[in-house]
């Protein structure tokens, strides 16, 4: 784990940021083609941590993935085999919730004992939803969190199931992904406080639907999935627009320029309102010809936003936060605190040691305005909060962020693409691209 010093920005950025595969596609890409009644390929597949955790896992489970050679964001799959003969196996999750969340129902599928295991901190993220409602449709699990072993034995009765997501839309999303799959499929209805995170069930029940799933959405809190085959799709992953966040932010925080090219024109993926909350913040955003670009303003505005929807944008906001004129107030988030770190802690925490002003609230962050100095930021082994780290240390000087490895969760490189990003705007100055 290494300590690595924030670069600090001498002029405002100016770049063109080229963004990897979005996990959440990639990881439902992966799940639907290893159940597909063919073979698939998976084109721009994210290569991070969580995506070939994914990888592996569905191997694991007997699909069969060729990673083509002159390019490894191109993946073939040919689907678990349709008549499963016992194999054990073991699953690894590290501290992905698309691994953990979406996996038991696929295992579920297959025949013999599946062992699924984690990082420390993946130990304490919830899952006793998911496991509590593959127990109800007749799955026999050890087991409410990580480690667990499932014990399959080829089909999955399926049928009606009534769980409490207010913990994490994964929660019905890794449902659904499989139902189609089970005897019954799967009516899930959802009991408890809001579901956050829905555009990510919007874009499992969009995948679905595009392999040619009959899903529907019986209400604002329940779900059906008829049974039937799945589709094998030549899947094309959209760039990781949550990931895009980090990038558009440093134009926000330095008043410089970043483009992000191939901006899908719709997309479900919620990191696309990143482009909302920053023109909110000030910034002029524009989006023309597949490309969308971000100015930031001379002084950032402060927020009052619920980020219900995008809880996975909160740590890049909150250290905009930090930098803006005015209190900010984060709300809807209280789901964070099972993420992969509790991320209202650890934002608090990290944010009022560099001197900000932060606090919790029961469901999100208030933030003052106060001037930052540099220190240490702590990841706490959380790629969002590595990346906010970076982020506040592009204006405040000596700002160190521990275990920005941890950014290989969703990201190949972040320190690269950071670093290449800085040094566009030093090329553009010195005239040496010319
Ligand atoms: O389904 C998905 O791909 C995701 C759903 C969300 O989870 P929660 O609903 O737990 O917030 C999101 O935060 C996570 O990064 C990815
Ligand atoms: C919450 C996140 O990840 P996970 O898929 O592990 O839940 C995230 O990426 O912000």
């Amino acid at each position: 784990m290494s300590i690595w010093t924030a670069p600090t920005v001498t002029a405002p950025v100016d770049a063109t940021v080229e963004l990897p595969g979005s996990k959440s596609i990639t990881n439902r890409a992966l799940i639907l083609a290893a159940l597909a009644e063919g073979p698939s390929v998976v084109r721009g597949t994210l290569r991070s941590r969580d995506a070939n955790l994914m990888l592996d896992a569905i191997s694991a489970l007997g699909a069969t993935v060729r990673i083509d050679p002159a390019d490894p964001t191109t993946v073939s799959i040919e689907p678990l085999p349709a008549a499963p003969s016992a194999r054990d196996a073991d699953i690894d999750c590290g501290l992905a919730g698309t691994v953990m969340r979406f996996l038991p129902p696929v295992a579920a599928l297959t025949s013999g004992r599946v062992h699924f295991d984690g990082d420390e901190q993946a130990r304490s993220r919830p899952l006793d939803t998911v496991l509590d409602a593959l127990r109800d449709l007749g799955v026999d699990i050890d087991g409410s969190a990580l480690p667990f072993t499932l014990t399959a034995t080829g089909s999955v009765r399926g049928g009606e199931v009534t769980i409490d997501a207010s913990a994490s839309s994964q929660f019905v999303s890794g449902l659904l992904l499989s139902a189609a799959r089970f005897d019954s499929g799967v009516l899930v209805r959802h009991v408890g406080d809001r579901v956050p995170s829905t555009p990510h069930i919007d874009m499992t029940i969009e995948m679905l639907t595009t392999a040619g799933v009959a899903v529907s959405t019986e209400s604002n809190s329940s779900w059906r999935v008829d049974p039937g085959p799945i589709r094998a799709v030549d899947w094309v992953v959209e760039p990781d627009l949550s990931n895009a966040a980090a990038f558009l932010a440093a134009a926000a925080a330095t008043g410089g320029r970043i483009t992000v090219p191939r901006w899908p024109a719709t997309t479900t993926q919620p990191g696309a309102r990143i482009a909302d909350v920053l023109a909110r913040m000030g910034c002029t955003v524009e989006l023309l010809d597949g490309e969308l670009t971000v100015r930031g303003p001379d002084r950032l505005t402060a927020i009052e936003i619920d980020l219900s929807d995008i809880g996975e944008l909160t740590p890049t906001i909150a250290a905009l936060c930090a930098l803006a004129d005015g209190e900010s107030v984060l709300s809807g988030i209280a789901h964070l605190r099972g993420h992969e770190t509790d991320r209202l802690a650890a934002l608090t925490t990290e944010i009022n040691r560099l001197g900000g002003d932060c606090a919790e609230t029961p469901d999100g962050l208030h933030i003052r305005p106060r001037a930052l100095h540099g220190g240490r930021w702590e990841s706490y082994a959380d790629h969002r909060m590595a990346t906010a780290g970076a982020l506040i240390g592009l204006v405040v000087d000596d700002v160190t962020v521990d275990d920005i490895e941890t950014t290989q969760k969703t990201l190949p490189d972040f320190p690269g693409q950071w670093r290449a990003m800085l040094d566009q705007a030093r090329h553009e100055q010195t005239g040496l691209d010319s």
